[in-house]
């Protein structure tokens, strides 16, 4: 079997074929995926009825497992998550706002994978956006504005005891295992314009759902820049639908892309399970 690649024809985003992800696969095999990884920014498998235990030797084969802030992982699997929404759910979907996943992290992880469980026959669609196209497409003033500025980035807007996963709405029923804390009001600073560690290209790296600020300017114009970034970086041009099928197995670089939920799936329910790939450690240099 040979791996093929057909690209998504938008701003990113490939679906793969050609390898069995129920099986192990060779170092060979590993490295291709992740060379198509890199160039697509997010890739899809169809068709992989694949098991938890698949699901954990796949995402390590792309990078150590990551942790998973907020969120209580499956019982047994301690890097598995569920993103799992009921029928009848009322309550915010969770991950609708474009975020790099937990960019607030002081080593944000490099990438995730999620997999396809059960999925509803409309909507539920995730939408990426490619960030290296959207620091590209920025005006060279623009440019020079944030090439030096380090973005403040928290986890508040979400999981603080005041957020939209908070305790109000613990009360509502969510059928996500989230953890709301107080240590969600911490901050962390990293480049607006981030270097990938692997590609070299640069990337826009600021977030409606994590950037809070700039270090170093003042509220008002701090908050100009960051609605000017955040209408920006999502334009239609920058940005790939990705639509589900049940036994998928998609893997996204958060290092060059956002990404957001969408609903439109009220009245069926929901299920993925979900892994956070760290950076992998520098590996050293063959003597
Ligand atoms: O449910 C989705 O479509 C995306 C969820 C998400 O943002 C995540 O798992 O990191
Ligand atoms: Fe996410």
């Amino acid at each position: 079997m040979s791996i093929s690649v057909e690209p998504s024809g938008q701003a990113c985003g490939a679906l793969v074929r050609g390898v069995d992800l129920t099986r192990p696969l060779s170092d060979a095999v590993i490295a291709s995926i992740r060379e198509i990884w890199l160039e697509h920014q997010v890739i899809a498998f169809p068709d992989q009825p694949m098991s938890i235990e698949d699901l954990k030797r796949f995402a390590l084969g792309v990078g150590p497992h990551g942790d998973d802030p907020y969120i209580a992982a499956m019982p047994g699997h301690a890097h598995v998550v569920e993103v799992r929404r009921e029928a009848d759910e009322q309550t915010p979907i969770f991950a609708e706002t474009w975020h790099s996943d937990w960019s607030f992290l002081p080593s944000p992880p490099a990438g995730t994978a999620l997999f396809a469980v059960t999925i509803p026959p409309v909507g539920g669609d995730t939408l990426f956006a490619n960030q290296y196209a959207a620091y590209e497409a920025l005006p060279a003033a623009t440019k020079r504005r944030i090439d030096d500025a380090m973005g403040v980035h928290s986890a508040r807007r979400g999981y603080a005891p005041a957020g939209m996963y908070g305790e109000a709405d613990k009360a509502k029923g969510r059928s996500m295992r989230i953890i709301s804390s107080e240590s969600a009001m911490k901050t962390r600073l990293h480049p607006v314009v981030r270097e990938h560690p692997e590609t070299g290209r640069k990337a826009l790296f600021v977030s409606p759902g994590y950037t809070i600020g700039i270090e170093g300017m003042e509220r008002e114009e701090s908050d100009a820049l960051l609605r000017e970034l955040f209408a920006h970086q999502v334009r239609p041009e920058f940005v790939y639908r990705h639509r589900w099928t049940k036994n998928m197995l998609t893997l996204w670089d958060n290092r060059c892309l956002l990404h957001a939920a969408t609903g439109g799936y009220q009245g069926h329910a929901r299920l993925l399970y979900r892994v956070t790939i760290s950076e992998r450690s520098p590996v050293a240099a063959a003597h």
